[in-house]
């Protein structure tokens, strides 16, 4: 037994992939995303807390580990980590649980394995027994076909699941025997003795005073700089963590409107922000992509905004719902658009529209409403109008391949491609809402150039009043330069944290793959453009 993860990727999106960083570096990154980052990053809400005393505290917490003020970033504290370890498997006697892969990236993060991670044990275990704990990776070669939870881990089940042997991430405790094991639906089933990776557990820790948030998103927040007192639109905002570093880098004042999809995500920023005392944020439901879309068919039509239109749920705006699901299968339906070979050598096809992807995805699926213009409630229409906002951060829904650790990418490049569309679409938004003057950052938590350099590239030649602008804190290496991508002058001024160690412009830094861009709106922009 070993932890020896590789990343499989689609053909496509390996070859598009490797002509954007080269064999050599897409295989580092790829051992790397099925790796945890050794930093764990903390913010300090310094509305209530200083660095210094959340250091000394989590000392305590975490006896002998040694947190730290990131040397830069004065708001983050570095928890060390480390990594690779070799736990001590003879020990379990030929014991094992099987878990699936989440609860194995949770493993792999400092966590416990739960009931709902749990998917085969082997037979007459008893309360208090060490056992191996192994992961199985759904859909890919020596991945599981469907293992029932609960499942008796026989001879003949083993021949089945044997990429687990190379997934072993540590040694546990069962809290329970085998039967009552799989008879919990939840609470704690295996207690980890020890990981291949010894990360500590600062989920949840020191409550209101710090939040796990990755050191890129940290600089993200930062480079927006918002100014105290001034009108803030954050487009995609929950769980809140970007939003409530806002209201901190804005004194707490101001106005900082968070906009999520749906009730549910909105309650999280809600809870965060009373959390943290930040009651700058007023957050609501919309969909952020109909900001522009909305208006802009309302002005064609010369219609005013509906009077009690409701406002966007789940199914209302399903277009990325659809869309994620649809990254799941390598359906070439879904791959409809004609991957073209552009002037860049690679498949990449940047011509999907919004409305295309709407059509296809609403007539796959005949309940979906999100081929038809989606209503904003008239509370948001009121408070988050054209022009308006000084500062507009649009964190977009990715493919999240920057996220570490990560034991399966399913993407493919159509996929990716629709989720570019969708990005495209809030980027309209985004530059719609903001004033002349005002500043947007763009942000993703993925490798991908189709999400990160091309859109940076398209905002630039179709709206010529938006100027990519320095970045008041760099901690991120350059962009790409190529064609569809980015000049070289302009790659200086974005920054893409690769996720490896020494990723970013320093060595030190150890943090999941990001990208940054921020504009500068010099002119007014009308709702046709
Ligand atoms: C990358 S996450 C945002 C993380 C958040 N900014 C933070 O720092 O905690 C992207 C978010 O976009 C939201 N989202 C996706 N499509 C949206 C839309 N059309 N309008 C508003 N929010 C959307 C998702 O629900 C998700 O919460």
């Amino acid at each position: 037994m070993n932890f020896n993860p590789s990343i499989v990727w689609d053909p496509k999106v390996k070859e598009y992939f490797g002509h954007a960083f080269g064999a050599k570096k897409l295989q580092r990154i790829s051992e790397s995303l099925c790796r945890p980052s050794l930093k764990t990053c903390l913010r300090v809400n310094t509305l209530n807390s200083a660095p210094q005393d959340v250091v000394q505290q989590l000392q305590q917490l975490f006896p002998g580990v040694q947190p730290y003020v990131h040397p830069v970033v004065s708001s983050a504290v570095i928890v060390p980590g480390r990594g690779e370890l070799q736990p001590d498997y003879e020990q379990c006697g030929g014991r094992e649980v099987v878990i699936n892969r989440l609860a194995g990236e949770a493993v792999l993060k400092g966590a416990h394995v739960f009931s709902p991670g749990l998917l085969a044990a082997s037979r007459g275990l008893a309360a208090g027994d060490a056992v191996a704990v192994t992961v199985a990776l759904e859909r890919r070669p020596g991945g599981w076909a469907g293992v029932n939870r609960g499942a008796t881990l026989t001879q003949q089940l083993q021949a089945q699941l044997p990429g687990r042997l190379q997934l072993a991430v540590g040694v546990g405790r069962i809290t329970e025997g085998r039967r009552g094991l799989f008879r919990q639906q939840q609470g704690l089933a295996v207690e980890m003795l020890s990981r291949v990776y010894d990360i500590p557990a600062c989920n949840g820790v020191l409550r209101g005073q710090v939040m796990l948030q990755a050191l890129p998103c940290i600089v993200a927040a930062q480079v927006l700089d918002p100014a105290p007192g001034s009108r803030v639109l954050d487009m995609c905002a929950a769980p809140g963590g970007k939003t409530s570093m806002l209201a901190q880098v804005m004194g707490n004042s101001g106005t900082l409107v968070a906009l999520d999809r749906t009730a549910p995500k909105v309650q999280q920023v809600q809870s965060l922000a009373a959390d943290w005392g930040a009651d700058c944020i007023t957050a609501m439901v919309a969909d952020a992509t109909q900001l522009y879309q909305q208006q802009q068919q309302q002005q064609l039509s010369g219609q005013p905004l509906r009077a009690g239109a409701s406002s966007i749920t789940e199914s209302s705006s399903s277009s990325l719902s659809s869309l994620e699901g649809s990254s799941r299968s390598s359906s070439s339906s879904s791959g409809s658009s004609s991957s073209s070979i552009n002037t860049t050598g690679s498949s990449w096809d940047s011509s999907i529209d919004l409305e295309t992807l709407q059509s296809r995805t609403s007539s796959s699926s005949s309940s979906s409403s999100a081929g038809s213009a989606a209503t904003l409630s008239p509370e948001v229409a009121a408070a988050v109008t054209a022009a308006s906002f000084d500062s507009v951060l649009l964190d977009a829904p990715c493919s999240a391949l920057g996220l570490r650790p990560r034991l399966l990418v399913d993407w493919t490049l159509p996929a990716l491609q629709k989720l570019a569309a969708y990005q495209r679409a809030l980027l309209h938004s985004a530059v719609h809402c903001l004033k002349p003057g005002g500043h947007l950052v763009y942000c993703t938590c993925t490798i991908n150039p189709g999400e990160n350099e091309e859109h940076v590239r398209y905002v630039l030649d179709r709206w010529p009043q938006m100027r990519l602008v320095q970045q008041p804190l760099l901690l991120g290496g350059p962009g790409l330069v190529g064609p569809g991508w980015l000049t070289a002058v302009e790659a200086q001024l974005v920054q893409r944290f690769d996720p490896v160690p020494g990723g970013g412009s320093s060595q030190e830094e150890d943090t999941m793959g990001f990208f940054i861009a921020k504009f500068k709106k010099t002119g007014s922009t009308t709702l046709t453009t």
